[in-house]
């Protein structure tokens, strides 16, 4: 039988990459596209929004029902939506696979409590590359130690409204994480005016935000005469829908408990 399918901010760039993805997927079956009340497009056909063709669903507003009669709800919104989403989750026992970044640490907490009662996914980037990535960084990290000066720059498109990006950080977390430190004391965000000398303690994070650029990461290890640098560039959204795709498959088999891509991929080890 297939998989049930909602997805919650179907409106929007993510939104209609994900609609894409069900459509083409094997097993999977939209069942329900939900957007802002307040969005001039409810009640068109979402496959249509998506360019896909009629799919028979159309765009909605209505959790309570998408989350009754869905396994998984697919969330890429913004963090407000994602917290209005979470109690129909838990009580509809529908999975959340959420994508959406910029949550606060009492927010997370709402996430953690969320999937103490029902399976939930959290991941700031779902593709393969940049999980495969967080894993060369943390070796990169352990092999250079402390004798590196580390810089995280990240570019976006010009209507991404949080920074640095939640792939930023993870990676951040990541590299801290291997070093013994707190990303919370050693990261600065920025630097204008006189700085004084670079910390080699600090993780720096630059953030670029221009045109279309769908997602480029890099880190930089800089030591005195020579360097190391892991970057991963997104060219289609495509590729963090089909991510989600997977990782909503991996989920069903989950019944409680926080998960990420580490998780669907195998790759926590
Ligand atoms: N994990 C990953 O792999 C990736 C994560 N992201 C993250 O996903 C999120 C969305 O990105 P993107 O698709 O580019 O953003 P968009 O702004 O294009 O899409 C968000 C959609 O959510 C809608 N929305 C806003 N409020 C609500 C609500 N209360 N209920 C339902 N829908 C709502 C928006 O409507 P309106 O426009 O009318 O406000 C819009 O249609 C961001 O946090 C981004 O960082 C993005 C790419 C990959
Ligand atoms: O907003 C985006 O577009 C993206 N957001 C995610 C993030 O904040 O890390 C992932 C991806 O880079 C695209």
């Amino acid at each position: 039988m297939a998989i049930n399918i909602a997805i919650n901010g179907a409106a929007g760039r993510m939104g209609r990459c994900l609609i894409q993805a069900v459509a083409e997927t094997d097993g999977l079956e939209l069942s329900a596209a939900i957007d802002r009340p307040e969005s001039s497009l409810i009640g068109v056909d979402a496959g249509e929004l998506a360019g896909v063709g009629k799919l028979g669903v159309v765009l909605s507003a209505d959790l309570e029902q998408a989350t009754q009669q869905s396994d998984v709800i697919i969330d890429f919104t913004i963090p407000e939506a994602t917290m209005a989403l979470l109690p129909l989750c838990a009580e509809n026992q529908c999975r959340p696979v959420i994508g959406t970044t910029g949550f606060d640490e009492a927010q997370k907490q709402i996430i953690q409590q969320t999937a103490d009662r029902i399976a939930t996914l959290l991941a700031p980037n779902m593709s393969v590359g940049v999980n495969l990535s967080l894993k060369l960084l943390d070796m990169a990290a352990r092999v250079l130690g402390d004798s590196v000066d580390i810089e995280i720059i990240e570019a976006h498109h010009r209507h991404k409204v949080d920074a640095p990006s939640g792939t930023a950080l993870r990676m951040g977390e990541v590299v801290a994480d291997a070093l013994g430190r707190d990303l919370k004391e050693c990261a600065i965000y920025g630097r204008e005016g006189r700085t004084g000398e670079r910390d080699r303690n600090t993780i720096g994070f630059a953030t670029v935000r221009a045109g279309d650029i769908v997602g480029d990461h890099t880190v930089l290890f800089a030591a005195e005469g020579e360097r190391v640098e892991i970057t991963h560039k997104a060219s289609s959204r495509m590729t963090f829908a089909y991510g989600a795709m997977r990782a909503s498959k991996w989920l069903m088999q989950q019944q409680t408990g926080l998960f990420d891509m580490q998780d669907v991929l195998d790759l926590r080890n």
